[in-house]
């Protein structure tokens, strides 16, 4: 079976490479020339454990390639839509120019029946209009459409690809042929007993973004508990330990600290609460913008605890601690540590960024920040350290040395990650997220996050201009 993967970003580069890896011939499709070239010669442009070397070994086969034309697709059995649905420029909805791109671009190519997937993450909607375009651009052929949402998290992406929790193929018939061929494709995850869900199109596109939107809401809600817990003297570590006990519960993604950011979560609640409002539903656009705003509102607690420490000290150097979204990931796509950075700088904060793997990303992105060569860089001289990106590294950084290398031991840990009791021990006043039982009591000017300067949020368009 032939197959195109159209879109070879952080997606479709890894569905390409996974499908080769199955014995398929597959050709990664990208307006992108650089990363056509790139790719071409087996280097992948960002950071993914596992697929540089699955990339090689798919190149090395002569059954993985990259091509610039879609042209190089016409005589494909299956075609995969994997190209970006960032946030519209004037607004919450998605961008879907790309994608109705490929699906016109698709139509005039196309030169034998085939099987149209898309897996970009879209509104629900959007793949009935795809297969109206489709239609009404390809004659002569016949053209099934499906959607076959994805669920990877970066980071995790080959192992998500080969081995995902559950496989959707939302089809517009049952009976028809995209069921068939779809079962083709992942015959061997099937075979390992991944679930199958077939729905119809619209369950697909929803199935997506309401899981995105169920993961976004659950990181906010257990930051609104750390806020309560900072305000009533609780600890929200070991209330999430206890939530989490609860098997109808579960304690993963009740972390809380900074908040969510990457490519995903922040744009995809946001396209779900436009599509929302589109639909006639404003109250769930309600609660995704709430969302929203406690995610935003995450990020300015911490801006505002690191400006009260600075002020207790009378200081100004920050050092600032990861820049990614998450660690093991180079992406700094609606970075929480970035946006914390920037907006400590906007208030005159002198920052030494360091973030391990993220610092080429995160430079272009943010040329105006001062990043740091190394830890120790960073922490020079600082008189507040923000722990903002739980990279392992940063675990291992020893207090006692690091106390010694600042101006003021102060260590705000806005990810919850760091051995606060350790650093306590060596001498730090630490501040972490929702720890309102484990703050010390006395000596220190702020005990809550919020007896700083609060400003309430009334919108995420609001936030998000601060
Ligand atoms: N990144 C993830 O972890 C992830 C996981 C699941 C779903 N998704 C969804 O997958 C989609 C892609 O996300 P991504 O993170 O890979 O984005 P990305 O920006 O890394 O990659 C998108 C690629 O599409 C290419 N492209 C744009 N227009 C094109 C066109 N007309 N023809 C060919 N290529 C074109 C771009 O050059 C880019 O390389 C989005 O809808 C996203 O929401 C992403
Ligand atoms: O308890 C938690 C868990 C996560 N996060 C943050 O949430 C964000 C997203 O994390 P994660 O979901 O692991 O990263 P992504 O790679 O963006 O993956 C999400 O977005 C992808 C793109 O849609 C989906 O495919 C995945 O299933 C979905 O998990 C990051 O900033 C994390 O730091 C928290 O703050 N607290």
């Amino acid at each position: 079976m032939r197959i195109s993967v159209i879109g070879t970003g952080y997606l479709g580069a890894t569905h390409a490479a996974c499908l080769a890896s199955l014995g398929f011939e597959v050709v990664g499709i990208d307006t992108s020339a650089d990363k056509v070239a790139a790719l071409s010669r087996g280097e992948l442009p960002f950071r993914e454990p596992g697929l540089p070397a699955m990339l090689a070994a798919g190149l090395a086969s002569g059954r993985l390639r990259f091509s610039t034309g879609l042209s190089a697709a016409a005589d494909c059995d299956v075609h995969f839509i994997c190209v970006g649905t960032p946030q519209s420029r004037t607004g919450l909805s998605a961008d879907l120019t790309a994608v109705f791109g490929v699906a016109r671009g698709l139509g005039d190519i196309i030169e034998r029946d085939c099987l149209i997937v898309g897996k970009s993450t879209v509104p629900v909607g959007t793949a009935a209009a795809i297969a109206d375009v489709v239609r009404s651009t390809c004659a002569g052929h016949e053209v099934a459409v499906a959607w076959n949402p994805e669920f990877l998290r970066e980071g995790h992406a080959v192992a998500d690809t080969l081995r995902p929790d559950r496989l959707v193929f939302g089809v517009e018939h049952r009976d028809g042929s995209a069921v068939p061929l779809l079962r083709q494709v992942y015959a061997e995850a099937l075979a390992s007993g991944v679930p199958l869900h077939i729905t119809d199109l619209p369950t697909a596109e929803l199935a997506k973004t309401a899981a995105n939107a169920f993961l976004a809401t659950k990181i906010s809600f257990i930051n609104a508990m750390a806020e309560l817990s900072d305000l009533a003297g609780a600890d929200v570590v070991a209330l999430a330990d206890v939530l989490g006990d609860d098997t109808r519960i579960g304690r993963r993604f009740l972390d809380a600290g900074v908040g969510f950011g990457g490519g995903c979560l922040p744009k995809d609640i946001r396209a779900l609460g436009a599509r929302a409002l589109e639909l006639g539903a404003p109250a769930t656009a309600r609660l995704l913008g709430e969302v929203d705003d406690i995610n935003q509102q995450a990020r300015t607690r911490v801006v505002d605890a690191v400006l009260a420490r600075l002020r207790a000290v009378d200081g100004n150097r920050v050092a600032v601690l990861g820049a990614t979204f998450k660690p093991m990931s180079d992406d700094v796509r609606d970075s929480p540590a970035l946006a914390v950075a920037g907006r400590l700088l906007g208030r005159g904060c002198d920052l030494r960024v360091f973030d391990p793997e993220g610092a080429r990303n995160a430079r272009a992105q943010r040329p105006d920040l001062t990043f740091a060569a190394s830890i120790d860089a960073a922490l020079a001289d600082a008189d507040v350290v923000v722990h903002l990106t739980e990279w392992p590294q940063f675990r291992e950084i020893d207090p006692a040395a690091a106390a010694g290398r600042v101006r003021h031991p102060i260590l705000v840990d806005a990810r919850n990650t760091l051995d606060q009791v350790r650093w306590r021990a060596a001498g730090w006043t630490v501040q972490g997220v929702g720890r309102g039982a484990c703050a010390p009591a006395a000596g220190v000017a702020v005990a809550g996050w919020l007896m700083q300067d609060p400003v309430p949020a009334t919108s995420s368009d609001d936030l998000a201009r601060r």
